[in-house]
């Protein structure tokens, strides 16, 4: 076959790809602007079989999903949240600490659902293809279920805020998780006022986007561009990051 066939054989159409493109860049990480319009059971479905669609290693499909609506079992988990970041800020100094007490971190309480996905370490037994020698791949999987369903959640116009700032055995003993089992994600999730353009960290000061073409290195870690193919690999990824309309 032409090559210039097989290029083209495979790839969505335009307005496809343009969707696909337009959902990762307008994903955002939500936690100030959820209002509490009930999500419906055929839309929570989807995010969730969007998310059983992730690859796992050997197949395993790790993961579960513990849906928490009850406002008591929020309280309970807001209050670890507001435990670990009293410690958090605490590890941040002067402006800096100043800085993270003003975010918003978390939206437990105001996100009509809240989602645990979890990793369950010894799930279809030993060994598992593809985790034989490196033994956290079953924890990486987990995290493409995250990352799917956040991605489904976007197009559904859902926001998802992700909430991290907890002792993880706290959690566990919380949400009842036994010991084999991890918890990777706690989200908030519900229906919001608005999507912001940039991440908040972004807009806020906290650290700046980082430029992709600096993070591109060729044949090792931290190996410069010495062809002219590598060196136009740099200038087209810099020319993208000028105009990131261009998709
Ligand atoms: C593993 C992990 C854990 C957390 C996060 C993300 C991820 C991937 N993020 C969200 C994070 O701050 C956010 O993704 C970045 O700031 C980039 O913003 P967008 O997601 O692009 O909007 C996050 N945000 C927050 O407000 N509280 C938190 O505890 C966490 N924890």
């Amino acid at each position: 076959m032409e090559s210039d066939a097989l290029t083209e054989r495979h790839r969505f159409a335009d307005a496809e790809r343009a969707a696909l493109y337009k959902t990762v860049f307008n994903r955002r990480d939500v936690r100030g602007q959820f209002t509490s319009t009930p999500v419906a059971d055929e839309v929570l479905a989807r995010v969730l079989y969007a998310a059983h669609h992730a690859p796992s290693v050997g197949f395993m499909q790790p993961w579960n999903f513990l849906v928490i609506r009850s406002q008591e079992k929020k309280q309970q988990v807001h209050q670890l949240f507001s435990k670990a970041n009293r410690e958090a800020a605490e590890m941040f100094e002067g402006e800096k600490q100043t800085a993270y007490k003003s975010l918003k971190l978390e939206g437990i309480l105001e996100s009509p659902i809240n989602l645990c996905i979890t990793c369950d370490r010894t799930r279809t037994g030993k060994p598992v293809l593809g985790r034989t020698h490196m033994k956290t791949m079953d924890l990486y999987s987990s995290v493409c279920a995250v990352q799917n369903l956040w991605l489904a959640a976007r197009a559904e116009g859902l926001g998802v805020g992700w909430v991290s700032i907890m002792h993880e055995q706290e959690l566990k003993d919380t949400l009842n998780i036994p010991e084999h089992v991890v918890p990777i994600a706690y989200l908030c999730i519900g229906y919001v006022e608005h999507f912001k353009d940039k991440p908040e960290l972004e807009t806020k000061g906290w650290l700046p986007r980082m430029n992709l073409s600096e993070l591109v290195n060729f044949e090792q870690w931290q190996g410069e561009a010495s062809t002219s193919e590598q060196e136009q690999l740099l200038e087209t990824l810099q020319a993208l990051e000028s105009f990131p309309t261009n998709f």
